[in-house]
């Protein structure tokens, strides 16, 4: 090598040199070129996707202004529990309550940027049922009439699931799926999508394609994500039920940040059949789709009715086994073994989270149930095997899709991450991790061969093994912990604090049930314990700090969690909280 070097003239290295250069500079060019070209044409894909939503926002105002205020406003101002009894009662029309729910989505819409279509035919949906009912012989369906709002990414007939792609739009679904078959089967009437973060990795709520959605409590932070949208919009009171989906943490983040309640349910509660995802291909970390709400009690109704009819989605998908709605263990007298944490080892909450663990591990006391420590074991390999097992590819499925798009300059970070070689990565993160050694754990987690995945999801298996092994040893039945590390920041924080989501993706990591409900806001004895007490130990720690600074007045939720087909008892858990705190 050394002699053949040797050999070349300082001339022809010169030129082979130049050579190089000049094919990089080629390659740059080309490169910044198509992906010009690929804007431009995507920009005016936005613009009509804008204005087709402002005529449809519109359309819907109009719709809701069918009702007559005072009526609009007293069906409005009624819980979920309510709406069903007068729907079932005939008192209630399902054309009212779709009207009312299109005018206080419009509202909400206005307020936090939640929606991306409003479901027009969910009228002609309602006067439908209306007429059914008029037959002596209708037997009502238990969620008859009640408005149902849809994470974009759900596939409904005739609407986009563009997960915020702009490539994406204008490419409707041709069927519903198996479920949103089934909740229309149920009574339910769509009346809306609600909006995501592009690529749905990610726990802010922006795209290209329309815009951010902002926080109802302020809209100076991010309602979460990736179900942001329905977190905003049934947070405004815009939605009373919405399901959202939740791959590390997205159905119960955005619950956390807005004040809601919601479960992520395991994988194979629903069927899955004709659904999306947001990398397709992944085993081992198990998505699911979940119920969002503005109280724990809705999320249990809803439950009831689906799983109670889940040989509907069974006989569809026969991967979704018939297991019903557990009541016996909802509603036991028998008290339970909670396993609780309020740091993780990994990244320490804010004060506000821990405080909302901590008294709700006094109210479950409270209420016979014997709540003692929890420690998840190894938390920093959880987090290495979960970015390992979700970008299973390195990134490329998404980056793929982004190099085609226009980038959401929330997520760059991560599009940037994905881009340079995992091999660089990895060489990165020796020098990197003496400085920062929590960056250097993400800097080596992406995947550099078959051999090193495999033996990723063999350690995921041997880690589900060793956790269940932890709570049965205790005779844990749930386990209480915080929702997050922090209350809702700003919109540019998550990407920034990627690693932020270990309180919820270990429970996708491990595919139990899992959700969050709301329990108390921050105040300002959690804001000085912040400045006085939080770690300032390195840049996440510094970001996070200062993100929850001024963020009195914010909701913060708790998570309960147990094992697979479980639910019901995570459920019942997260309702005697519920009560506990409101009372009703
Ligand atoms: C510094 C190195 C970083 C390496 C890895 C960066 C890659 C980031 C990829 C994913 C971030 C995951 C965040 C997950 C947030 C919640 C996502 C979710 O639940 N989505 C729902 C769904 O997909 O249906």
């Amino acid at each position: 090598m050394i002699k053949i070097i040797g050999s070349v003239s300082r001339s022809n290295m010169l030129f082979y040199v130049a050579l190089i250069l000049l094919g990089i500079g080629a390659y740059y060019y080309h490169f910044r070129e198509s992906r010009r070209k690929i804007i431009e044409r995507l920009e005016t894909v936005v613009q009509r996707r804008r204005d087709d939503l402002s005529k449809n926002v519109e359309e819907a105002r109009r719709i809701g202004n069918k009702l007559d205020a005072q009526r609009r406003d007293w069906i409005g101002g009624l819980d979920f529990e309510q709406l069903q009894g007068e729907l079932q009662r005939g008192h209630v029309s399902c054309a009212e309550a779709v009207r009312t729910y299109f005018y206080k989505g419009v509202l909400a819409h206005e307020k936090t940027n939640a929606v991306t279509a409003f479901i027009l035919e969910a009228e002609q949906q309602a006067e439908e049922l209306d007429e059914k009912a008029k037959s002596p012989s209708y037997v009502k369906p238990p969620m008859f009439g009640i408005p149902l709002s849809l994470k974009e990414c759900l596939k409904v007939k005739g609407y986009d699931t563009t997960r915020g792609f702009v490539q994406d739009a204008y490419k409707p679904s041709t069927e519903d799926s198996i479920q949103i078959e089934h909740y229309k089967k149920l009574g339910l009437i769509p009346f809306c999508q609600t909006n995501v973060p592009q690529s749905l990795l990610s726990y802010n709520c922006s795209n290209p394609l329309f815009g951010t959605t902002t926080n109802p409590y302020d809209k100076t932070r991010t309602c979460g994500g990736s179900s942001g949208g329905e977190g905003a919009l049934i947070g405004a009171g815009g939605s009373l039920i919405g399901i959202g989906t939740d791959v590390g943490g997205s159905v119960r983040i955005p619950c956390h940040f807005t004040g809601t309640a919601g479960l992520k349910p395991s994988k194979m509660r629903f069927a899955h059949r004709g659904g999306g995802a947001s990398v397709p291909g992944k085993p081992l970390i198990d998505a699911n789709d979940g119920p969002m709400a503005q109280d724990v009690k809705t999320n249990v109704e809803f439950l009831k009715n689906v799983w109670g009819d889940i040989d509907f989605q069974s006989d569809r998908d026969p991967y979704c086994p018939p297991v019903h709605w557990n009541e016996s263990l909802y509603s036991s007298e028998k008290k339970l073994r909670i396993g609780y944490y309020i740091d993780d080892g990994w990244f320490t909450p804010t004060p506000a989270l821990q405080r909302a663990v901590l008294e709700s591990k006094k109210h479950l006391e409270k209420a016979g149930h014997t709540v003692i420590p929890f420690y998840p074991p190894r938390l920093t390999e959880v987090i290495k095997l979960y970015f390992r097992a979700v970008c299973l590819d390195g990134g490329q499925y998404v980056l793929n899709k982004l190099l085609k798009d226009m980038i959401e300059p929330t997520i760059r970070f991560q599009t940037t991450i994905w881009m340079i070689p995992t091999w660089v990565q990895r060489a990165l993160s020796y020098p990197i991790t003496l400085v920062f050694p929590r960056l250097g754990v993400l800097m080596s987690s992406l995947t550099r061969d078959t051999f090193e995945l495999r033996e990723a999801y063999a350690d995921i298996e041997a880690y589900r093994e060793e956790f269940v092994g932890l709570m049965m040893k205790d005779n844990l039945d749930v386990i209480l912990c915080p929702a997050s590390i922090m209350p809702a920041p700003q919109h540019d924080i998550p990407s920034k604090v990627l690693c932020g989501v270990s309180y919820t993706c270990l429970y996708n990591l491990l595919d139990f049930g899992a959700g969050v409900v709301p329990v108390t806001k921050v105040n300002k004895s959690d804001e000085e314990k912040l400045i006085n007490e939080y770690p300032e130990t390195d840049k996440w720690y510094q970001i996070t700090k200062s993100a929850t600074i001024g963020a009195i007045g914010m909701p913060i939720g708790v998570q309960v969690a147990a094992p697979p087909f479980r639910e019901e008892a995570v459920l019942r858990t997260m309702r005697e909280i519920e009560l506990a705190i409101t009372g009703k």
